[in-house]
């Protein structure tokens, strides 16, 4: 029997025992999910029972379901996590690394050393962490997107150039799918062959040191790389920076983690061969020297300054039987590559795919409710979840989501600005990840915005060495920089660029506000104006403006002028007054609305909404020419929307505004504001519209107002306050033959009226009679004006019956197209109640079915009258 089938075994044969004893569930469980053992549906429900019987019966579902690999998974956790219940029910006899280890001379120590290291890297502390917190490195690792290749140019510009979801068809092209797994960064190739060293390049705040944690945690407890490396040790650059005087390997060894020199020497020397360095940082080493220069000592025990010893280790002087993992930022892997031993293998880890992200934010919350939230709404906005592919980035949007969360507040009340993230990611990066600048935060970002700047002009992402070395001092040192190497010819081309275009369009903005005054206004308005001007910029830009964003730039010694806050809001008034004279385009009303929301300043928010007459995504230009005629609002633009609507008490008109139904629900709660608003909703439900109509009725603050709804093009509604009025106009498909009515009451009415039931019978039931009774239910309907094709014997029968049956209604009209003879002979043996009148507009038609003239038929209780026109 193999190892797995016989720990399944035990696992089944003491399951009972298990279930009673077992307190540790949610440790193990925490653990079979970061494996990918365990699913996150079945998780969550372990996690949600209410006792540790609960949970285990939960967790029998899996094992069960999962076979023998997810019992000995299990079989390990239990091992670890409940070593004397484990002891008591005796093992299977087949040993883990850990107790195999046990049987040589080393192995005690080395068992003690994979203790300690479980012990203190199974936590990780936060950047913001106190003193004394931190989280469970389960809890937050996620396996991100590692590709084995080097991309041409063409796809590192598509690259950095795409977002949302193209970005992710890009990155799955360049993988065909798959991510290098951590366990198998030394697997052979497909000649069979191993690399001794891989190199792990990453931008700043990918997760290099993340994964190395990981990749140390998994070796410690016997997941990673079993029998291959009986040791596995972890150098930090910037430590090594720091050591003091001149140290053999054997000492910088010691001096970073808890095992003697003497220990360490003994291990290293009895097999080397399986040993593994991972070194993490490289591009944070400070190289004193030229790399060919320095003392390439071969011993174990030589001492030299410490930096000389480790690169002797890189180039396989010392201990070249052992196998090494670097990582380091794409600046400074040319050098790398220059020192490292062979043969060498390249990775990357490119971020978080689409999937990683998701599963970053349920790890993080831990609370499917809450992640939903929060996820749905980072996944509406294509800036953002494209940055989430930057893990850092993802805890920087969680983190600042969850404390909304803790203040009772959904993820989209009082939102995050994407500016906002953006410059918690550059502060992050500035704080944690520079170590030592040679400039001063405020030249740097000014370079960098230079920079940006140069290529938004010349369209370029990928930015030539010359220009990046004619603005920015220490390229190699900046973490906003990546540098890429591409085959040119027979030569090697060294390229730049930021992280993604967006930090690009970020660096621009940053440098257009920071502007002194001669240059700022002309330069800006100028920039902003282009019609090649990319919006993002602008909306970075008035992001920028926000009060806590210039309060966290002043903290890094940038300050905005006040003169260009006040240009910038005086630009953007001007653009929403030549909205009102109707020349807008969809992308530029939209842009204004995204300004405003960047800027979250409330004040300025109602004073421009005030001024802004009529927004209409779809403008007069375009009118003509029927470009980006029905453009649908983005879910992130409906949000921004939303804001600016917050914070007014009353907007004059918005038109042309295309809406999913679910965009509808969002905006739904400040749709009374507007005191006329035109919009098509696309696939409304019956309680969509019935909402939409309740949510108007509780608007009591306008006086009048009037909103028309097109759906699918054939219902549209327009609602007047005060009475209110209600017209429904019927396109031909949902009603053969009813073409519109009008319904007038008093406004207090509007609630009690069952409106999803009239939406039903009118867009599916198509139902005269069904309609007549409905009406009946109106206690206080005052008025109707109906449209018919023809008014035949039925439609009079129909109209006097809703006469009889709604003693409120005082005035029926009907504008039929044609007045059939059948029809007026039955009105006019009828008469009405004495305070209701109905009066019948169209062309008369005779027995020979000629219809040339137009009448007038008046009914009251007096009787029947017909006056020709
Ligand atoms: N795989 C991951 N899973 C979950 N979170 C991650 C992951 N990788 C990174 N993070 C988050 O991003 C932060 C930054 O990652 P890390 O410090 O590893 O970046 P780095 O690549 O080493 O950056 P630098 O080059 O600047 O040193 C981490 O503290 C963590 O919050």
């Amino acid at each position: 029997m193999d190892q797995d089938s016989e720990r399944a075994r035990f696992v089944d044969a003491h399951w009972a025992k298990l279930v009673q004893r077992v307190q540790m569930v949610m440790p193990i469980a925490d653990e079979l999910q970061s494996s990918g053992m365990l699913e996150w549906e079945p998780y969550c429900k372990i996690r949600a029972a209410d006792t540790n019987q609960e949970k285990m019966r939960e967790l029998y579902e899996v094992l069960h379901s999962g076979g023998d690999e997810v019992k000995s998974a299990f079989y390990s956790s239990l091992e670890k996590h409940e070593p004397s219940l484990f002891r008591d029910l005796g093992s299977t006899g087949h040993h883990t690394h850990s107790e195999k280890t046990h049987s040589s001379e080393i192995s005690p120590v080395i068992h003690k050393y994979m203790k300690r290291i479980c012990s203190e890297y199974q936590y990780v502390t936060e950047y913001n962490s106190l003193p004394g917190e931190h989280v469970l490195l389960s809890e937050r690792f996620t396996q991100p997107l590692i590709l084995r290749k080097h991309r041409d140019r063409k796809e590192r510009e598509e690259e950095i150039c795409s977002s949302g979801e193209r970005l992710q068809q890009v990155l799955s092209s360049r993988s065909s799918g798959d991510s290098v797994h951590l366990s198998s960064l030394f697997d052979p190739d497909d000649h069979g062959n191993s690399p001794s060293s891989v190199i792990l390049q990453g931008n700043s705040g990918n997760g290099k040191s993340f994964t190395v944690q990981k990749i140390m945690m998994d070796w410690a407890s016997g997941d990673f790389y079993k029998g291959r490396f009986d040791i596995v040790f972890h150098l930090k650059c910037k430590e090594i920076n720091r050591i003091p005087g001149e140290k053999s390997l054997v000492e910088i060894l010691s001096c970073s983690c808890s095992l003697s020199s003497h220990e360490i020497s003994q291990i290293l020397q009895q097999s080397p061969e399986k040993v593994l360095v991972v070194i993490d940082g490289f591009d944070e080493l400070k190289l004193t020297q030229d790399i060919n220069d320095m003392s390439a000592h071969t011993d174990l025990l030589q001492k030299a300054p410490p930096v000389d010893t480790l690169c002797a280790l890189l180039r396989g002087r010392i201990l070249p039987e052992s196998f090494l993992l670097v990582s380091s930022r794409s600046t400074a892997t040319d050098t790398l590559s220059n020192l490292l031993k062979g043969p060498q293998r390249f990775s990357e880890i490119v971020g978080f795919s689409e999937k990683g992200v998701e599963e970053y934010f349920q790890k993080f919350f831990q609370n499917e409710e809450l992640f939903r939230e929060a996820y749905t709404y980072v996944k509406a906005n294509e800036t953002l979840i494209t940055a989430c592919s930057i893990p850092v980035v993802c805890w920087i949007i969680c983190t600042t989501i969850q404390e909304r969360f803790k203040y009772g507040a959904g993820a989209t009340s009082g939102l995050e600005t994407t500016t906002s993230i953006y410059v918690d990611f550059v502060c992050t990066l500035l704080e944690h990840h520079c170590q030592g600048l040679s400039q001063s935060v405020p030249t740097l970002l000014r370079s960098l915005g230079q920079l940006a700047e140069r290529g938004m002009q010349e369209q370029q992402v990928l930015l030539d060495e010359k220009s990046v070395n004619e603005t920015i001092s220490d390229p190699a040192g900046n973490p906003f920089l990546c540098k890429f190497l591409f085959k040119r010819r027979i030569y090697q081309e060294t390229m730049f660029s930021f992280m993604h275009l967006s930090f690009q369009e970020f660096f621009t903005a940053l440098y257009y506000v920071l502007l002194d005054e001669e240059e700022s206004l002309g330069k800006l308005t100028r920039f902003f104006d282009d019609i090649f001007t990319k919006p993002a910029v602008v909306q970075f830009a008035f992001g920028l403006l926000n009060k806590d964003v210039r309060f966290t730039l002043k903290k890094h010694g940038l300050f905005i002028r006040p003169k260009t806050q006040a240009d910038l809001k005086e630009w953007i008034l001007k653009k929403i007054k030549s909205q009102n004279q109707g020349c807008s385009l969809f992308s530029e009303t939209v842009l204004v609305l995204h300004c405003l929301y960047e800027l979250h300043e409330e004040d300025f928010v109602k004073e421009a909404m005030g001024s802004w007459k009529k927004i209409d995504p779809r403008g007069k230009l375009l009118r003509k020419r029927n470009i980006e005629y029905g453009k649908l609002l983005r879910r992130t633009d409906c949000c921004a929307l939303l804001y600016c609507s917050q914070c007014c008490q009353s907007i004059e008109e918005i038109s042309n505004l295309y809406l999913s139904s679910e965009d509808l629900s969002m905006i739904l709660p400040e749709l009374h504001k507007f005191k006329e608003a035109r919009l098509t909703i696309r696939g409304p439900s019956d309680s969509d519209l019935g909402e939409l109509i309740y949510a108007l009725a509780r608007g009591q603050t306008l006086s009048s107002q009037c909103v028309r709804v097109s759906i699918y093009r054939s219902l549209v509604l327009s609602i007047n306050k005060e009475p209110s009025s209600f017209c429904i106009e019927i396109g031909r498909h949902p009603h053969p033959d009813l073409l519109s009515f009008s319904l007038t009451f008093p406004h207090s009415e509007t609630i009690n009226i069952d409106w999803t039931r009239l939406f039903q019978i009118i867009i599916h039931q198509r139902d005269s009679d069904a309609l007549l009774s409905f009406l009946y239910s109106f206690s206080n309907l005052k008025k109707m004006v109906m449209s018919v094709r023809c008014l035949t014997e039925m439609w009079s029968v129909w109209t006097l019956k809703l006469t009889q049956n709604c003693p409120s209604l005082t005035e029926l009209t009907v504008n039929a197209g044609f007045l059939l003879e059948d029809g007026i002979r039955i009105l006019q043996s009828s008469n009405t109640r004495p305070s209701c009148a109905m009066t019948f507009n169209g062309f008369v038609c005779n027995a020979q079915s000629i219809c040339s003239q137009k009448a007038k038929i008046l009914l009251n209780y007096q009787g029947f009258s017909i006056k020709s026109l």
